[in-house]
């Protein structure tokens, strides 16, 4: 009978960030604040002869995640790997962490590793910087809350907060997370735009997160225009970094995003990642 393990990590939607460029990939990663979201990835690994990757949203599959088949070749194992979730990849929920996250917490039962949680992160972060598919979500899944980042890497200080109100977000379309962190221009004024301080709350972090995205310049025409009826609203809401989508806070946030896209009720993760079962 073939082995399995399976496990779960949070996704994350990051508000505000500025890149951390170290010498080596443990110490580059992004300083910032975002909100680890109780919806995430969940990973199927299975022993197998060679390494294959299927991704499946909303029953649709496909193959291949450059980011988890490096770090299962990092580690040195071959698996078969199915990784299922339900929010759209590429549109700012930090997904590809997620999906790291989750399968090596799953690879590291199966295969008997006895890693740490903070060497799984390690891995994961590596396969995330050098991948360009981010840069601070690592950090910020590994446990719960409304994260405030104020070091680089999975060991930088960071502060969480657990506030019980959800938050809801739309996706209009994917935003490759690689093309704008391979932009110096972009994280030149990116790196401008920085708000110096961490979140009070969940309305201080939708608004210190929209007043960084309006100076970064990132917010596109369809953002704009959800964002624009939010305001008229008086619903506090931003972007989602890195994705064409908006999240926002407050009871009248549902009502408004509701006619602009699909929504997603989202709650504020209280726990990382972990194993849910492992067979036989
Ligand atoms: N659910 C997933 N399972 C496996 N690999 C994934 C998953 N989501 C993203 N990836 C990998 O990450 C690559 C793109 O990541 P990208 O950073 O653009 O998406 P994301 O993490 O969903 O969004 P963001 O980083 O903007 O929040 C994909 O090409 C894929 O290889
Ligand atoms: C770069 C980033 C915005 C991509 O999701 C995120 O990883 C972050 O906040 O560092």
């Amino acid at each position: 009978m073939v082995r399995t393990a399976v496990a779960f990590s949070p996704g994350h939607i990051s508000g505000y960030f500025r890149r951390v460029e170290g010498s080596e990939p443990s110490t580059t990663g992004s300083i910032g604040a975002g909100v680890v979201i109780s919806e995430g990835v969940r990973s199927t690994v299975e022993e197998a002869r060679e390494t294959s990757i299927r991704v499946v949203r909303q029953g649709h599959a496909t193959a291949g995640s450059p980011p988890v088949e490096y770090a299962l070749e990092r580690l040195g194992v071959a698996a078969r790997v199915t990784t299922e979730c339900r929010l759209p990849i590429g549109a700012g929920f930090g997904l590809s962490a997620a999906a790291l996250l989750a399968t090596l917490t799953a690879v590291n039962h199966l295969f008997d590793f006895g890693l740490s949680a903070d060497e799984v992160a390690a891995y994961a972060h590596e396969a995330e910087v050098l991948h360009r598919t981010g840069l601070g979500d690592v950090a910020a899944s590994r446990a719960g809350g409304v994260v405030c980042r104020t070091g680089a890497g999975i060991h930088a200080e960071i502060t969480r907060i657990y506030p019980e109100e959800p938050l809801y977000a739309v996706s209009l379309g994917a935003l490759p997370t690689a093309s704008v962190l391979s932009s110096d221009e972009a994280m030149a004024r990116i790196a401008a735009a920085y708000p110096d301080r961490c979140p009070r709350d969940l309305p201080d972090f939708c608004r210190l997160s929209r007043g960084f995205a309006e100076r970064s310049g990132l917010v596109a025409p369809e953002v704009r225009r959800v964002l624009d009826a939010c305001d008229a609203a008086g619903v506090p809401a931003s972007m989602t970094m890195l994705g064409n989508g908006v999240f926002a806070c407050g009871k009248a946030a549902e009502r408004v995003l509701s006619g602009l896209g699909e929504v997603y009720t989202l709650h504020v993760a209280h726990r990382g990642a972990y194993l849910i079962e492992e067979k036989p």
